[in-house]
């Protein structure tokens, strides 16, 4: 079974996926139709309501089809992940944020300090 961490390839392919997205919302589309330029331009709702079919579809896979449909769904799920933070204009460095603070505090004691607040 693989192990969860990732190569620095991982690293370079997001950081280029999260450029053309950028680039995209940015207008710049080449000379080809683009996709993420058509659902950007659509808004924050739309973005969202694709994600959630892709998330839908991840999970199907995660319960019940191959580890390579597993890979594929996660790969759409994530492309449309970025594309929504994309349109509400949410940073990856933010949500790198976020985690960076939990890191080290176990998820139940993360949970106790939020329901005592
Ligand atoms: N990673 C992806 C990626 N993953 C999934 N998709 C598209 O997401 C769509 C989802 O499938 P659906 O069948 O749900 O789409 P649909 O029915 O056409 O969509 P709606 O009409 O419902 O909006 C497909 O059109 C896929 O091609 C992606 N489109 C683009 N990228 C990346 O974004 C880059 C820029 O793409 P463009 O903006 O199209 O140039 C590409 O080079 C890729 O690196």
């Amino acid at each position: 079974m693989a192990k969860l961490t990732p190569t620095d390839s991982l690293y370079k392919t997001l950081t280029h996926l999260a450029e053309t997205i950028d680039e995209r919302a940015n207008g710049n589309t080449s000379d080809q139709p683009s996709y993420t330029a058509k659902l950007l331009s659509a808004g924050p709702s739309k973005c969202a309501k694709k994600m959630g079919e892709e998330a839908i579809e991840t999970v199907l896979a995660i319960a019940s089809e191959s580890d390579q449909e597993v890979a594929d769904e996660t790969a759409d799920l994530l492309y449309h992940l970025f594309v929504a933070l994309r349109s509400r204009g949410i940073s990856l460095d933010s949500v790198g944020e976020s985690l960076a603070k939990r890191q080290g505090m176990s998820g139940i004691v993360e949970k106790q300090n939020r329901t005592n607040s």
